[in-house]
């Protein structure tokens, strides 16, 4: 169950936003579309939401057919970046919109909101209009809204985005503590590997209108699948003709079996971190290579800028051919 996504085509003009898109989304889990800007994330999940209609495809959403529905008859909950709130309803008659156009009794409208407003914790912010809310707290309130009319799916585009990265961190959180309470199935979109990294339990790489990969965040992280993939969940360097993550890479200050060596001509100290450049004498591979290692590595190795040092993956480090 969840949502069958099966051969979704969509283009605009001669642009091929998604193509032939193929995806299994399991029920009551939280998956994150993941991928760079224009990659077609947003575009599967308005196609999804029934804001958007594919060229060719098909969409099931919890068993139903959900693909010639409008977007209201389709039961899903969607939250944007940017919310447009009732700006002259307090939060609690902005919860209460989807209950009440629903023509549902009103004691059972007021328990739910009250409800609702405990869960995102805002009942403290009940009677205040939208504007007199933080982002962060807006972001609840669309949340709470949202969730109001009990979707089968919950849908979010970029939904902290807008947001400054402490609070971001915080609403990610608080996203991942509020899903392991509501298991509705949800679906968000998602440009930082970070956010996707730490809150999904499935994350789908979405490029270039194509699906590059998808697994839980272990099984990208630890065996990606491209070159792209690997690079797009954090920075990676290039050793020996392959790519690497700049912390996989063992550095010694004595001569050993290596993949590379060379003097260190960059020393970046950042907080607990040191960033290194190392470039190789190696003359078919002379591009300089990144080594990220501890503060206390670099001391305990006894490692100064200009040293000649000797480089390799450290056992158990996931390389991809460049
Ligand atoms: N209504 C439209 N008309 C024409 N082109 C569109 C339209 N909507 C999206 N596109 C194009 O489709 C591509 C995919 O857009 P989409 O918004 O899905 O990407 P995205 O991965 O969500 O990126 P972002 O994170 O920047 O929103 C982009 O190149 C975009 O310019």
């Amino acid at each position: 169950m969840g949502i069958e996504i099966t051969g979704i085509t969509k283009r605009f003009g001669d642009f091929v936003a998604l193509d032939d898109i193929n995806l299994s989304v399991p029920s009551g889990q939280l998956t994150a579309l993941l991928g760079p800007s224009g990659g077609g994330k947003s575009t599967l999940l308005r196609v999804v939401a029934g804001l958007e209609s594919a060229d060719t495809g098909r969409i099931e959403i919890e068993g139903i057919d959900t693909t010639d529905l409008p977007a209201q008859k389709r039961n899903v909950g969607f939250v944007f970046q940017h919310y447009a709130a009732f700006k002259h309803l307090s939060v609690r008659r902005n919860v209460a919109f989807g209950l009440e156009i629903r023509k549902q009794p009103k004691d059972q409208i007021t328990a739910k909101v009250e409800e609702l407003l405990e869960l995102v914790h805002l009942t403290q912010w009940g009677d205040r209009l939208p504007s007199q809310l933080s982002g962060g707290q807006r972001q609840r309130m669309a949340l709470a809204r949202a969730l109001a009319i009990e979707p089968s799916v919950l849908l979010l585009d970029e939904p902290f985005g807008a947001l400054d990265a402490k609070v971001r961190k915080e609403l990610r959180d608080w996203l991942r503590r509020l899903h392991d309470e509501v298991h509705v199935t949800t679906v968000f979109v998602t440009h930082d590997q970070e956010e996707a990294l730490e809150v999904a339990d499935t994350i789908v790489v979405i490029n270039e209108g194509r699906i590059e990969q998808v697994g839980t965040p272990d099984d990208l992280y630890d065996d990606p699948a491209s070159e792209f993939v690997l690079s797009f969940l954090g920075p990676v360097t290039r050793l020996g003709g392959r790519l690497i993550r700049p912390h996989d890479i063992e550095i010694s200050r004595y001569e050993q079996a290596a993949t590379a060596d060379g003097p260190i001509t960059r020393w970046t100290r950042i907080g607990f971190e040191v960033r290194l450049e190392v470039t190789p004498t190696d003359p078919l591979h002379p591009e300089p290579v990144q080594v990220v290692i501890t503060r206390t590595e670099a001391n305990a190795l006894g490692l100064h800028l200009g040293d000649h040092v000797w480089l390799r993956p450290q056992v158990g480090a996931q390389t991809v051919r460049a």
